[in-house]
């Protein structure tokens, strides 16, 4: 197969990428291969030097032969010099990992210079705060940086990325200019990136879609078929559920729509290269979580963020009882076969239920944020003047 070439960017850049697993790893050949400078950090030894060695991941995307000229930097966290040497930070660690390496970043950085660009590509939400990395990062390095933070999400398999196949981004923040800046960073003949305003909603998507992969899984485990699974039911209803937690959160329902959205659930929903999708098929078939984790080998966000789902939707009030029966079946000791019997004993429902307010929490948020209701969507400023508070 002919690869296509990589278009020479407008502007060489340094880039630091913190973690070396699936997706850490990858991006840093992409950004490479168009000559960007690329450090990238692991914890793992044998990591650092797999990739410096031998050029190869001895983890992770393990047939791939990396780029020569990445340099990899650890076990130990990268120092002062170089956090204030390069012009992007990529974060590419699994969300609970998200507010320990945030503060160690922010303590290295030199407060008086202009902060280099912030990229975040993890999906999944905080389980012991239930925020959002959005929320994450106004916490740990002020509300400044979340405003121009930027998230990179959307049907992206590392192992498809590698191999240079066709694939389609969404790439979302507050500000315009840094979204533009991170799109034209990323943005290749076979990496697309689609600029979009509103973080809160793709970084709910990306977050959700996962736990409804586990949930699309358990169904393909358990021998469903295409009626029941991808393409149809689960996947469309997963969807509606998705779209009721994010339009309450003042997101626009549209993100549901876009490639952080259906693009992401579709995706995840339908391949076993999906961990999450995996996870979900393995409890499907009758494994238990604790071994599925333990020979996984590598993050599956779903599972740590049904957790806070579970919380969220009792905050807001909102129902999503496909999320809640990946929940019951993860912690609550329901068997897959339980939470199917009781999924399909729903009473018959109206299809279309976007909540009609912007729930209390997120009213919270979006002052904490310096957020005001019309920056969001047209459709959350409309309903918050005409929903009941
Ligand atoms: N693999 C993929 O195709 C894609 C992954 N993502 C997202 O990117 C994030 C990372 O995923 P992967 O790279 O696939 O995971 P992975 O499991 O392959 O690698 C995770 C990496 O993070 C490191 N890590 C874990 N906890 C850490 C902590 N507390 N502090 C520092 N380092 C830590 C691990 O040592 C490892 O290097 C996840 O949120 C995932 O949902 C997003 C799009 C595609
Ligand atoms: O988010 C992903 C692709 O877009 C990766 O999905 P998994 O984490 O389920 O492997």
């Amino acid at each position: 197969m002919d690869l296509p070439q990589g278009v020479p960017p407008a502007q060489l850049l340094k880039v630091l990428i913190l973690g070396a697993g699936n997706f850490g790893s990858c991006l840093a050949d992409h950004l490479a291969e168009v000559d960007h400078t690329v450090y990238i950090w692991s914890r793992e030894a044998d990591v650092v030097e797999g990739l410096n060695k031998t050029h190869r991941n001895p983890k992770y995307l393990t047939d791939h032969t990396f780029l020569q000229s990445i340099t990899a930097i650890g076990p130990e966290f990268p120092d002062a010099e170089i956090l204030n040497h390069v012009d992007v930070i990529l974060f590419a660690i699994p969300t609970q990992g998200l507010r320990e390496t945030l503060v160690k970043v922010r303590a290295g950085l030199n407060s008086k210079e202009q902060l280099p660009l912030f990229i975040f590509v993890n999906k999944g939400i905080e389980v012991e705060t239930q925020e959002l990395p959005l929320e994450i990062i106004a916490d740990t390095c002020g509300v400044d940086v979340a405003r121009v933070a930027t998230f990179v999400s959307g049907p992206s398999f590392a192992k498809e990325i590698v191999r240079r196949q066709p694939t389609t981004v969404s790439v979302a923040s507050l500000s315009p200019e840094h979204a533009q800046r991170t799109s034209d960073l990323f943005h290749q003949p076979w990496f697309r990136c689609y600029t979009n305003p509103d973080p809160v909603g793709v970084e709910l998507a990306g977050a959700l879609k996962n736990v409804y992969a586990i949930a699309s899984g358990i169904a393909d485990g358990m021998g469903y078929e295409n009626n029941t699974r991808a393409d149809t039911g689960l996947i469309t209803r997963s969807l509606a559920e998705m779209t009721r937690v994010g339009t309450s959160y003042g997101a626009s329902p549209l993100t549901f729509l876009s490639l952080a959205g259906v693009g992401d659930l579709f995706l995840t929903c339908s391949s076993t290269t999906s961990r999450n999708f995996t996870v979900g098929r393995r409890l499907g078939q009758g494994e238990d979580l604790d071994y599925i984790i333990k020979t996984l080998g590598s993050v599956a966000e779903g599972v740590t963020t049904s957790k806070a789902l579970h919380i969220i939707l009792e905050k807001l009030e909102v129902k999503a009882p496909i999320a809640e029966g990946v929940y019951a079946v993860l912690y609550g000791g329901r068997s897959a076969k339980e939470m199917a019997g009781e999924l399909m004993s729903l009473p018959p429902l109206s299809e279309i239920d976007l909540p009609v307010h912007i729930s209390k929490p997120v009213r919270a948020l979006m002052k904490k944020l310096g957020i005001k209701e019309g920056d969001l969507s047209p459709r959350a400023s409309v309903l918050s003047t005409i929903g009941p508070d």
